[in-house]
């Protein structure tokens, strides 16, 4: 056996999960699936670096909705160190950690599409694609997404790496903000959310 073929594949995925909805999952079990990894780690920033304006609703909670959500996927577990951190979180320091700690590792760093968009004015863009290899999962029916955007501030070679590891999911058009809304119109959100996570908003009443 190859010395790559036994190390462990980690998906990283990082987000507000404000809450956690059906559309990470499906992004997270789709890239577990066709990349053959071991395990998926969703890791809950405490305060997402383009999203200081906003903030989001109480730590704990949003941590609780992802042990809810995940429960039962035997290759997702959750990793609160973003939120124990505190302050701004930033994905490079978040991925030199767990290169750090686990050396032997193969971690693939996911995201969404539109995320990408706005990939320059992340810190360090060029070291993230060094630490992890960025996985981006853009969504059927949408264009492609477009590498050209990066040229300014990535190298050709990771250009082309990137685009080369891109995976496309089923169009799933639910967002944590529109269900935010939804939810203080007391509009349905059924369907959009895993069950546990919609039983915990209702008992704790949040987004209301
Ligand atoms: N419906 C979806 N399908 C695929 N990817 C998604 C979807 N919703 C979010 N993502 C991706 O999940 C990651 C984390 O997203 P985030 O927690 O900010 O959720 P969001 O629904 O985009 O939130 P908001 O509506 O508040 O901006 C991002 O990389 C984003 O691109
Ligand atoms: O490191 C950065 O500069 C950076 C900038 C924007 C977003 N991120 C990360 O991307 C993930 C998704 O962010 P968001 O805002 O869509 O919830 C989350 O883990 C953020 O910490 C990271």
């Amino acid at each position: 056996m190859s010395e790559s073929s036994n190390r462990q594949r980690v998906g990283i995925f990082g987000g507000t999960f404000d809450p956690i909805h059906l559309g990470h999952l499906l992004l997270a079990e789709v890239a577990a699936d066709s990349l053959e990894l071991d395990e998926v780690r969703f890791v809950p920033a405490a305060i997402s670096p383009l999203k200081t304006h906003q903030r989001p609703i109480d730590d704990k909670h949003r941590l609780e909705m992802v042990r809810l959500a995940i429960g039962g996927n035997s290759r997702f577990r959750v990793d609160d160190r973003e939120i124990r951190r505190g302050g701004t979180s930033y994905t490079v320091d978040t991925l030199a950690e767990l290169r750090q700690e686990n050396p032997q590792t193969e971690w693939y760093f996911l995201m969404g599409a539109d995320s990408l968009v706005d990939f320059h004015s992340w810190r360090e863009p060029e070291r993230i694609c060094q630490l992890a290899r960025v996985i981006v999962l853009s969504r059927g029916g949408q264009a492609a997404p477009d590498m050209q955007l990066l040229a300014p501030y990535l190298p050709e070679s990771q250009r082309a790496d990137l685009a080369s590891h891109c995976l496309t999911m089923p169009q799933v058009d639910v967002s944590s903000s529109a269900i935010r809304e939804s939810l203080r119109q007391s509009r349905s959100v059924r369907y959009q959310l895993h069950p546990a996570v919609a039983a915990y908003i209702q008992a704790q009443q949040l987004y209301r």
